[in-house]
């Protein structure tokens, strides 16, 4: 009979910490997820989904042997590149439990089943991996063998899917064993839409639809629509994986400063790869010019802020805190962008004068 594995999923002298921290805050907004990325002996993201699986109930759910978790999901973790500064398995853990803990929403409760549920982790925990650190433009443009393999369309995230599918045919990594047929197949296929969903080619189509569920929610008397058919249920929960792929800058500061940090070292890496290749440098990847501060102001403005507030309108009033911690974020990114321009003008300014005395 397999061994059962460690408390936590994961061997670590600071079981204590990590179990009181997970107890205190693995449902909570604004976890401290590089801390549990220590704490976890750096497993963070099986000690997260091993934790979120267990607190659902989900192994005696869907009858999953602890070890075959715990092995499925090591697997899954040394896929994801450790060597880079944003796509590592961090991310993922954060996004996972960034989105158990948007299902917690009162306004969502008994709109998921189970499956459904199992479903959306599944696709948070797997969602980037063995991302290569550079983009699907950089893919295309440089004609890399996923951009063959999937004839430019959504080459990383069709990638993220066959990885993570193919490793559950690994022994004992069959976490699906248990489930039947129909099961099987109806979370391959939402996990597969989910996945598919963060590509941010799809962001625009994303919102807008979601736009348009909020409209109608807002006629059917502002309570969420029983929703029976696949696609519109299908709506919301890709949009609830975007939102958390896309919610470093909603997140408590000090964790979203980390993640801008991460998120322009690989962009620079990539950038760096693109001049050395001769190909043109690509939005906010050149070390030299980005402005980092005023990169995230657009991102919040065009693509973060619209989506978190269709979401905490969908979901209202659950998700406030989490809008205005990104508002509150936004202008404390304006603030810095503002005065390091003053700050170079300043010195643009010195040097002038400099140059005229000299
Ligand atoms: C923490 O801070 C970030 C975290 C993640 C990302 C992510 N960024 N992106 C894209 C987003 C849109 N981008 C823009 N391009 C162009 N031409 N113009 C723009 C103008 C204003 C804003 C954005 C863009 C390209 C990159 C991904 O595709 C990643 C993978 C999936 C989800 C989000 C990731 C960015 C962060 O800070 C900038
Ligand atoms: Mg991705
Ligand atoms: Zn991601």
């Amino acid at each position: 009979e397999a061994p059962i594995p460690p408390r936590l999923g994961v061997e670590t002298p600071h079981a204590d910490e990590l179990s009181v921290l997970f107890n205190e805050s693995l449902d909570k907004w604004g976890i401290d997820i590089f801390r549990v990325d220590q704490l976890s002996n750096q497993h963070p993201l099986v000690t997260v989904v091993f934790s979120i699986f267990e607190k659902r109930d989900f192994l005696s759910k869907f009858r999953i042997h602890p070890s075959t978790l715990v092995n499925y999901f090591t697997g899954i973790e040394e896929h994801y590149k450790k060597d880079n500064p944003y796509h590592n398995a961090v991310h993922a853990a954060d996004v996972t439990q960034s989105t158990h803990v948007l299902l917690n929403a009162a306004s969502l409760v008994n709109v998921f089943s189970d499956l459904e549920i199992l479903a959306s982790i599944f696709a948070c925990a797997i969602h980037d991996v063995n991302h290569p650190g550079v983009t699907n433009q950089f893919l295309i443009n440089t004609e890399n063998e996923l951009a063959i393999m999937y004839n430019d369309m959504s080459v990383l995230e069709n990638h993220h899917c066959a990885v993570a599918f193919k490793l559950l045919q690994e022994p004992n990594c069959n976490i699906l064993k248990h489930l039947d047929d129909s099961q099987r197949k109806q979370l391959r296929k939402m996990v597969i839409d989910m996945v598919l969903a963060t590509d941010m080619s799809k962001h625009m189509s994303l919102l807008a639809d979601l736009k348009t569920m909020v409209e109608t929610k807002k006629v059917a008397g502002g309570c969420l629509l029983k929703l029976d058919n696949y696609s519109e249920k299908m709506q919301i929960m890709q949009n609830m994986v975007h939102c958390a792929d896309l919610s470093n800058p909603a997140k408590p500061l000090p964790l979203s400063t980390q993640w801008v940090t991460r998120v322009m070292e690989e962009f620079f890496n990539q950038g760096d790869r693109e001049k050395a290749l001769g190909l043109p440098v690509s939005p906010m990847c050149c070390r030299e010019t980005a402005n980092i501060e005023k990169s995230q102001v657009s991102f919040i403005d065009f693509i973060v802020h619209p989506l978190w507030e269709a979401w905490t309108e969908l979901v209202h009033p659950d998700a406030e805190h989490i809008l205005s911690t990104l508002e509150q974020n936004r202008d404390h990114y304006s603030e810095l962008s503002a005065t390091r321009e003053a700050e170079e003008q300043q010195q643009q300014q010195q040097q002038q004068q400099q140059k005229q005395q000299a």
